[in-house]
């Protein structure tokens, strides 16, 4: 989890005057003295000990200042349960601390339409006044933190459309109308944490409705979600079931923190537990095996979860070198290796980074695929804010669509298609890549290991869901948006927001009106809820090549009566 750039420094309590502070600060101390007030009125134990609103003021200032301008002051109570169970989270036995709670978010029937009570835009602009929602509330206190202005908008578009379907307005089923909990992780902060606490919910049957990611400034992290799908109000049993699905999490965190125990007997070495080789399945016809002596590695080109990328030489020909860090090696990882190399040696299409060869014999972990000199289409778009002309846009989608229809027909699902994975060669060629977590399909057709990036993610993927290769359609969908507008996805929603959208709410991104109506159709069959609905990439790649000889009659013809050319969108780049 990212730490947001703007937590200030713990001693500027008092040092500026209320006119010189920075808006953010200003209101972050108002957040603060209104949650000191109620809390030495509500008389807390803690507001007596020496100190205490020194403390307070660094717990905010720990936190990202949004933390601040989101919490609600009428519920001083949580923030001292945060600064709990951040302290509590200090000792590595207690990791992840949490804690539980019924609450009641209570939507508003306003005229027709129906309103959820925390939805005011405005909250972000005075957090004095963002918080009055609990007046409404029911047998349960509020949330801690507002929902987010986007969801509450789709949420309330959603109802509308029930409103709308139903014929009546009472008829209309608010988003928050089930019995709801507050589960506040917190633990060390690490990279998929997020990830982690959202499959344990999920193995658990919740429903994440609402998500709030906080780092401190010293590597912890608070993780707040309101939940829905547990059937009783109170907590106990809630409590008991994450205690017992988080030391099932412990468990399978040491053996991946251990891999000595996880590969070999115990008490082995880690050299005696390593395997010499990987087996890697085969059919006896394919030499991939390299001989490292034969790679000459030349400059780094980038890192990833695996290990390093380097780019390098195999017999004179210009090769991409992934090498494992063997110190990061663990079971997981070698299966994960071994999966990846049976996949790419089976593999050949030119729109799919070609598998040269592997190295598996310990310490020497590698992949050599060929090397893509122009890299990925992400850094294209968004780290050096290129712009896809008309014909590119389409080359790059069918090169990308023939590339995954090809997998398909090899039963391969992809699993993390985005951007990022899709990589160009000098031609601009672009081509399919990253199968570190590719898998071959399995014969129930049952995948559930989460991988990806929520952003691109299929909701059946989010939500843990038995999943087909319909998942890459989905994906694909979104990269088509981004090719086509040249933004990051729910730019303005964290990863976890876009997940929760996404599922919940049907959040998909928004096509521009000016696009071509049967691109914007095609997007729109891509994304579609139910996987059956979503075309095949054998599909894909015709409705594709359609549309580029249309557009391209429709340029020859604006060419030739001297009008430029601005048939789907990218005219406009
Ligand atoms: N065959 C290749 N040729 C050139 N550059 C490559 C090649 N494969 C990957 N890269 C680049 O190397 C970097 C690391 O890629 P890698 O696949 O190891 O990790 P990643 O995809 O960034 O992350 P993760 O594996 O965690 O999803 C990225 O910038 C990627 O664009």
């Amino acid at each position: 989890m990212a730490i947001d750039e703007d937590v200030e420094s713990c001693g500027s309590r008092a040092a500026l005057s209320s006119q010189a502070q920075p808006r953010h600060h200003r209101q972050k101390l108002e957040v603060y003295n209104e949650v000191l007030r109620r809390i030495q009125d509500y008389n807390f134990e803690e507001a007596n000990l020496p100190g205490f609103d020194d403390q307070l003021w660094l717990h905010f200032n720990r936190l990202p200042a949004r933390y601040a301008l989101d919490v609600n002051v009428e519920r001083a109570e949580d923030v001292i349960t945060h600064k709990r169970l951040l302290q509590f989270a200090e000792d590595p036995a207690n990791q992840p601390a949490f804690e539980v709670r019924s609450v009641q978010v209570c939507p508003v029937f306003n005229g027709n339409s129906v309103d959820s009570v925390h939805s005011d835009s405005s909250m972000k602009e005075d957090a004095q006044s963002t918080f009055n929602y609990s007046n409404r509330q029911g047998i349960h206190a509020p949330p801690t933190f507002g929902s987010s202005p986007t969801l509450d908008a789709l949420a309330l578009q959603a109802n509308r459309y029930h409103v709308e379907d139903g014929g009546s307005a009472m008829s209309a089923t608010p988003v928050f109308s089930r019995p709801m909990h507050e589960i506040t992780f917190s633990t060390v902060d690490k990279p998929k944490l997020l990830s982690q606490l959202t499959s344990l919910l999920a193995d658990i049957g919740l429903n994440i409705q609402e998500a709030h990611a906080f780092s401190t400034v010293d590597g912890f992290s608070l993780d707040v979600f309101v939940v829905d799908g547990w059937k009783y109000e109170e907590t106990e049993e809630l409590k008991s079931v994450l205690e017992k699905e988080i030391s099932k999490f412990k468990d399978q965190s040491w053996s991946k923190q251990h891999p000595i125990a996880a590969i070999g007997e115990d008490n082995q070495t880690r050299n005696e537990s390593f395997p010499s080789s990987i087996e890697i399945p085969t059919d006896g016809t394919d030499v991939w095996e390299i001989d490292t002596r034969q790679l000459k590695f030349e400059n780094k080109v980038g890192s990833g979860s695996f290990g390093d990328l380097y780019r390098g030489t195999y017999c004179t020909q210009e090769v991409a070198i992934k090498v494992l860090k063997p110190e990061r090696v663990n079971a997981e990882m070698l299966r994960d290796f071994s999966q990846e190399v049976y996949i790419l040696r089976k593999i050949r299409h030119k729109n799919v980074v070609q598998f040269i060869g592997a190295c598996t014999r310990p310490p020497n972990l590698c992949i050599v695929t060929e090397f893509m000199s122009k890299g990925s289409v992400y850094d294209f778009l968004h780290k050096h804010k290129g712009v896809f002309k008309l014909p590119s846009l389409l080359k790059v989608a069918i090169d990308v669509s023939k590339g995954m229809n090809y997998l398909h027909q090899n039963n391969i699902i992809h699993r993390d298609l985005k951007t990022a994975n899709l990589l160009m060669d000098e031609h601009e060629v672009v081509k399919v890549a990253d199968f570190g977590v590719a898998r071959v399909q399995t014969q129930s057709g049952v995948m559930t290991a989460e991988t990806g990036t929520y952003r691109w993610m299929a909701p059946e993927v989010i939500e843990h869901k038995p999943y087909d290769h319909k998942a890459d359609v989905f994906s694909f969908g979104i990269v088509l948006w981004e090719l086509l507008t040249g933004q990051l996805p729910y730019s303005s929603l964290t990863p976890l927001q876009a997940a929760v959208g996404v599922v919940q709410k049907s959040l998909r991104p928004t096509i521009p009106k000016t696009t071509h109506p049967r691109f914007a159709e095609l997007l729109e069959r891509c994304w579609q809820q139910d996987p059956t609905q979503r075309p095949p990439f054998s599909d894909i790649v015709e409705i594709l090549q359609n549309l580029a000889k249309e557009v391209g009659n429709e340029g020859e013809d604006r060419r030739r009566s001297g009008g430029f050319f601005s048939a789907l969108r990218w005219g406009n780049h």
